[in-house]
């Protein structure tokens, strides 16, 4: 079963990638992913300047899943910059690059967008621009803010003159849906759509010793795993009804190759792995492609693209 997957310019030997902030904050750990089996990878979200992050604890794993309040520890833009200067190459041997940005304000984002957009390896990285950082604390997630989501994406489409995308928080109602994705629709460069970020502020109880689980926000975090892949699937399917010119990628819940069939069933083009990634490292994306491979070819499939979006319903 032929696994590429052209979309964005770009053509992705799979449709497997990291979700951003998992084993993509260090030059080794991006390396690893470059080296591993996916079809593509993402930096971690970068601010414009290094930052430590929330105190420990601030992630868990979890049976089903994961929690993190990570308060969005990085290396800096400028580090992120370097990596994608040696790194990403064009041609089609090479991997494209995603880049997650996060400024920490309006102008912090935009002013880190247009340095992206005047960066000499620039047509060969992809910007996905993140709305939906639910743990620093102060700061709401800008996704459930309609008219921040569209003032943000006034400033970076003023400096960012090429294609690029949204990290969006999940939604849970069909009205936000609409608003959502009417204001993404209003920005034609906004090329393709990543849903979903963690389900925000969650909160996990050890019951042996009656405490939270994490030490920020008093226990508050973002949950990931299996708990959320309805969720994403919903997302994902919300946003490639809604926003037909756009990519949709997938996010969530990816544990194996039937999850990552569901994602693109849903409408998804390529599918991140996050909270399974952190559990089994780089090597999840060999299985998980392998496994995506046998089910396609199990269901007839000459080829995964022939999936995207042909999720049935109930006439
Ligand atoms: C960029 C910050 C994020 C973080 C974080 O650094 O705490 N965790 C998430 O689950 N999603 C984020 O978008």
């Amino acid at each position: 079963v032929d696994l590429s997957v052209s979309v964005l310019g770009h053509t992705f030997a799979n449709p497997l990638m990291n979700a951003a902030g998992v084993c993509c904050s260090t030059t080794e750990e991006l390396d690893s992913l470059l080296a591993s089996a996916s079809g593509t990878l993402i930096t971690k979200s970068c601010t414009a300047q290094q930052r430590d992050g929330n105190p420990a604890p601030r992630f868990k794993p979890l049976p089903l899943g994961s929690i993190n309040s990570m308060g969005l520890p990085n290396e800096g833009y400028e580090y992120y910059a370097e990596y994608v200067s040696h790194r990403a190459k064009g041609g089609a041997a090479a991997k494209p690059i995603f880049f997650s940005i996060s400024g920490m304000t309006m102008q912090d984002s935009a002013d880190m967008a247009a340095k992206l957009a005047a960066h000499p390896q620039g047509a060969n990285v992809l910007l996905e621009l993140n709305l939906s950082c639910p743990n620093v604390p102060g700061k709401p997630q800008i996704g459930y803010d309609m008219q921040d989501m569209r003032r943000y994406l006034e400033a970076v489409t003023a400096v960012y003159p090429r294609p690029f995308g949204v990290k969006l928080p999940p939604y849970f109602d069909m009205a936000h849906f609409d608003q959502a994705a009417e204001v993404l629709n209003a920005f034609p460069s906004v090329a393709f759509l990543t849903c979903i970020n963690s389900v925000g502020n969650g909160l996990v109880i050890d019951d042996t010793c009656d405490t939270v689980a994490i030490k920020p926000k008093n226990g508050f975090g973002g949950i990931g795993g299996e708990y959320v892949l309805p969720t994403a699937l919903a997302n994902v399917n919300a946003f490639r009804t809604r926003c037909p010119e756009k990519v949709i990628i997938g996010c969530g819940g990816v544990l194996c190759g039937r999850d990552a069939y569901q994602h693109l069933l849903a409408g998804a083009s390529l599918v991140q792995v996050g909270t399974q990634l952190w559990k089994e490292g780089p090597d999840a994306f060999r299985r998980i492609r392998d496994e995506l491979q046998a089910h396609l070819a199990r269901k007839g499939y000459g080829a995964d693209r022939d999936a995207i979006g042909k999720l049935k319903v109930i006439e």
